[in-house]
């Protein structure tokens, strides 16, 4: 392991970006898969899923990931894929993450929606006594469901309002699912509190994103990399302090970059855009939050003081309250001081 790596993995960190089923690690979905008889495309054994988890396109991306979504079938299943990918965020030194789940998925598949709610809510406080991590919510609408998902996202995240429940967002494909639609949800769930922060620019261009920000109020934008070919928007998002929540590597495995090597980040980070560094749906893209965030530091050319600074960014775009980001950029600093 070399010196910087070893930095990174003891590092406190944050997570603004990363989805609860797209979490769902090798031996998760190989119990989820064992607990329910039936067939599923999707492979038990660890080296097959590796293989599963190889993506043509975006669209091919959504459809397996909504085959994992399958597994997913009583309330216990969603109880135990919450805490343990809490216990994998802990042991990745993460002190706090804003985790994007999809209720409509769930509800839709004959979960109902207090059940769902309660599951995690149980898994997040166990989390916070065990492991020590603080999780809260991003309920997002799976843009390929329209606007019967907007619906029933909305009816959940306001009638169940679960405690951890902070954000309202939109993933799912881009191309032919233009954001405009979604501003009646977005602005009820703004009115009664929720931050918003919708996915744009992953996969259509910066468009998207401007649709987020003037129809969504995005206040933090989902991957948002296509800014990068809009010069006045990157001013835009730099002047505005608009971050987006970056993911390399899920970048590359969903096509939406060829290669790492032409991953816009560097540019975005000149513009002075705000970022931060997540991992989208690891075990699905083969990496993990330590690896995102050394790949960052590679395509940013940064030290350990630079590393650092990504960390301490992840925490100032979060959604925390003054006195717990006060509390995390203390013990980020108290790290880097004595490493
Ligand atoms: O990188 C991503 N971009 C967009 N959607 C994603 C991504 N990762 C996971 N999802 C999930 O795919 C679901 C489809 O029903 C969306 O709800 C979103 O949560």
């Amino acid at each position: 392991m070399t010196e910087l790596t070893s930095f990174i993995a003891g590092l406190p960190k944050a997570e603004l970006h990363v989805h609860h089923v797209g979490s769902a690690s090798p031996r998760i979905v190989a119990e989820l898969a064992a607990r329910h008889e039936g067939a599923s495309p999707v492979p038990a054994d660890p080296a097959a899923l590796a293989d599963y988890f190889a993506f043509r396109d975006f669209a091919h991306f959504v459809d397996v990931y909504l085959t994992v979504v399958d597994l997913i079938r009583d309330d216990e299943d969603v109880r135990v894929l919450t805490f343990e990918v809490a216990r994998e965020l802990a042991r990745q030194q993460v002190r706090y993450a804003e985790l994007t789940i999809t209720p409509y998925s769930s509800v839709k598949r004959g979960i109902p929606a207090k059940a769902f709610c309660e599951a995690i809510e149980d898994a997040r406080r166990s989390a916070a006594t065990e492991f020590g991590i603080e999780l809260r919510w991003c309920f997002d609408i799976p843009g390929e469901a329209g606007l019967p998902a907007a619906e029933e996202t909305l009816r959940v995240a306001l009638e169940e309002r679960p405690e951890g429940l902070i954000s309202f967002g939109l993933g799912g494909p881009e191309i032919g699912v233009p954001r405009p639609q979604f501003k009646p949800y977005f602005d009820q769930a703004r009115a009664a509190g929720l931050r918003s922060a919708p996915h744009a620019g992953e996969t259509t261009g910066p468009q998207t994103i401007w649709d987020a920000i003037r129809d969504l109020g995005a206040e933090r934008i989902g991957h948002g990399i296509s800014a990068a070919q809009d010069p006045e928007l990157m001013a835009y998002l730099a002047e505005h302090r608009i971050p987006l929540e970056v993911c390399p590597t899920s970048n590359v495995r969903t096509r939406a970059v060829a290669a790492i090597e032409e991953h816009p980040l560097a540019r975005l980070v000149a513009a002075g855009v705000p970022v931060s560094i997540n991992s989208d749906d690891p075990p699905m893209f083969g990496t993990t939050l330590e690896e995102e965030y050394a790949v960052a530091a590679r395509l940013l050319d940064l030290d350990a003081r630079g590393v650092a600074g990504l960390a301490r960014a992840a925490v100032e775009q979060s959604f925390l309250p003054t006195a717990g980001k006060t509390a995390l950029l203390a013990e980020i600093d108290a790290y880097t001081a004595g490493a």
